[in-house]
């Protein structure tokens, strides 16, 4: 990727156990998170003047579900959050920038798209003014954008605890394909959270690697998403992209990720599950069918400068 363009991934949540809930609401989880090739772009443009603020327009197929230079934007608020965080001395000599995000993640869909973009913003605003912060106050920001943030800062696969943000690295993975499916209606997480059925799951035990798929199947199989029941309850249709998923050809394993309504499959490479799509695809469904994202990097702090 150019310094200019950062690629924001859809993750994807394996397995999703709740093991316990915060006083403030809060709910504690261990999932294991894993990165597709389907993915947003943020590209970044010179603005005029100084002051790092981040402007921003939306473009590309889920572009009518978010609007331009929205306060609320998770990308607009990393910029904020970054500007507050080097302090009002060192923000106004910051260039102003202007962001263009090509939407291709359906909204609020249970693959983090948005907590993508914002870590993908912190990336590459990081980048454009040549910032560097430790990855201790970077992890902190990313987790007041959201609970899903820290995990996209890196987008490799990861085990995810506390609220998502304690992170320890995922199971060696064996070669897959993967089929995602969204059936077109947004589902809102808090509301996923609080009505889901009363009690936890115990945390998983994992291997330190799957050699093969079947292994890790196997494995996923005795796992759980804790708020596929209530998700499906809120939206029907989910039930029936399970049921498409679990009817394609080659599927391995198909379950709901995060709080959903998109779905997820797993096939035995890139190209049976591509080959599997066009018997998934139903009226306006987004259908996705390809590789796991392996580009994924642990973001270190760069030990250059400010800029002048
Ligand atoms: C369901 C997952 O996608 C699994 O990866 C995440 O836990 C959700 O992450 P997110 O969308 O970044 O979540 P946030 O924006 O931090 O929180 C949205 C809302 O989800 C609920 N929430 C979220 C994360 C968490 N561990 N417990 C919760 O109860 C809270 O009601 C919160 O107000
Ligand atoms: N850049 C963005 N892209 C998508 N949604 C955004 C963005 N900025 C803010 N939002 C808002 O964030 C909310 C969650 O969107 P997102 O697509 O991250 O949901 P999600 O896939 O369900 O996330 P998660 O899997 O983390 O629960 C939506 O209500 C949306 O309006």
């Amino acid at each position: 990727m150019s310094p200019l363009r950062e690629l924001a991934h859809a993750k994807i949540n394996l397995y999703l156990h709740v093991t316990g809930r915060r006083d403030d609401g809060y709910h504690l989880l261990d999932s294991l998170a894993v990165f597709a090739g389907a993915a947003d772009e943020l590209r970044l443009e010179q603005g005029a003047g100084r002051g790092g603020h981040v402007g921003l327009r939306v473009e590309g197929t889920f572009a009518p579900g978010l609007r331009d230079d929205c306060a609320d934007n998770l990308i607009v608020r990393a910029g904020a959050l970054l500007r507050a965080h080097v302090g009002p001395d060192m923000a106004h000599r910051l260039p102003n920038v202007d962001i263009v995000l090509r939407k291709e993640l359906p909204v609020a869909s249970g693959i983090g798209g948005g907590s993508a973009d914002a870590a993908a913003a912190l990336r590459l605003l990081l980048k454009a003014w040549g910032l560097s912060i430790s990855r201790a106050d970077l992890m902190a920001l990313a987790t007041r954008l959201g609970a899903d943030v820290p995990v996209c800062l890196d987008q490799m696969p990861a085990r995810m605890e506390g609220i998502g943000e304690e992170l320890t690295p995922a199971p060696v993975l064996p070669p897959c394909g993967m089929m995602l499916v969204n059936c077109g209606q947004s589902v809102s997480t808090p509301q996923v959270f609080r009505s889901r059925a009363p009690g936890f799951t115990p945390r998983a035990g994992l291997p330190a690697r799957w050699s093969t798929l079947a292994d890790m199947v196997r494995d996923l199989s005795a796992q759980t998403n804790d708020l596929q029941d209530a998700a499906c309850a809120i939206c029907p249709e989910i039930t029936t992209v399970l049921d498409a998923l679990h009817a394609a050809p080659g599927c391995r394993l198909a379950r709901m990720s995060g709080s959903g309504a998109t779905c997820f499959a797993l096939f035995d490479s890139p190209e049976a599950a591509q080959a599997a799509a066009p018997a998934v695809r139903h009226g306006n469904w987004w259908v996705w069918a390809g590789d796991l994202c392996r580009t994924g990097a642990r973001l270190e702090p760069r030990a250059d400068s400010l800029p002048a």
